[in-house]
């Protein structure tokens, strides 16, 4: 079986997300993606972000209509920083029978030679990267380059998180950039100022 594992802050998740995720199962193809929200991301630690329940309801909420996607709580229950290497480390020896693929945006394809020991993740996994308007790309190094494919002729958006977090703040609507039960689910909760 050939899985993308898709770790964020999803703090919210947008459709940006869904787009990368859709994109990557019908490119590799992969049977499944499992989205895995980090308890403690850890290029974000001086960031404050939202409780974890709430980030994880919302991913819930995005995904339940897909069959193919679904929800990892494995670095929900770890303490400290949610490393990517531990998780797929863990991943590996749960199922060893299943083919990794690692999801990502260009902000952190540029990030990856930072990763904290991103030679051994990439024993475990290829990643399959989407380009993010705006990200200006610098060559990688050759070892880390080989681990990545780009999603050709992909559909690329510039939506964040961050972007929904100051348009809700700003009492702007946010209709269409998540999907509608998120929307919903940010209203009822109060989430970021709404
Ligand atoms: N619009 C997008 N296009 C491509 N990849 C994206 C996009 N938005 C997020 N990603 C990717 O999704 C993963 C999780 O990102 P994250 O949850 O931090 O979202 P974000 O929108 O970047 O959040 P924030 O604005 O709060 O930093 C990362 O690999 C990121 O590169
Ligand atoms: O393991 C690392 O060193 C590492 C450094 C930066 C980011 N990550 C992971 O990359 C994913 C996207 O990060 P973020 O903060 O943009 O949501 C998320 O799963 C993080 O845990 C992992």
């Amino acid at each position: 079986m050939k899985v993308g594992i898709f770790g964020g802050t999803f703090d919210p998740i947008h459709m940006g997300h869904l787009l990368l995720a859709q994109q990557a199962l019908e490119e590799v193809p992969l049977d499944h993606v499992w989205f895995i929200p980090a308890s403690e991301p850890p290029h974000k630690q001086d960031k404050q972000i939202t409780p974890s329940d709430h980030r994880v309801r919302m991913v819930e909420l995005a995904i339940e209509n897909n069959p193919a996607f679904c929800l990892s709580r494995i670095e929900l229950d770890r303490q400290g920083p949610s490393y990517t290497v531990d998780t797929v480390q863990e991943l590996a020896e749960t199922y060893p029978n299943h083919q990794f693929f690692l999801l990502v945006g260009a902000d952190m394809v540029k990030d990856l030679p930072h990763w904290y020991k991103i030679k051994k993740i990439l024993q475990f996994v290829q990643v399959i990267a989407l380009g993010r308007p705006g990200v200006d790309l610098e060559p990688l190094a050759a070892d880390i380059a080989a681990s990545v494919t780009w999603i050709s002729g992909g559909i690329e958006t510039n939506l964040s998180s961050t972007l929904i977090r100051h348009r809700v703040a700003q009492g702007k609507t946010v209709r269409y950039l998540v999907p509608d039960s998120v929307c919903q689910y940010m209203k009822e909760h109060g989430l970021y100022g709404t």
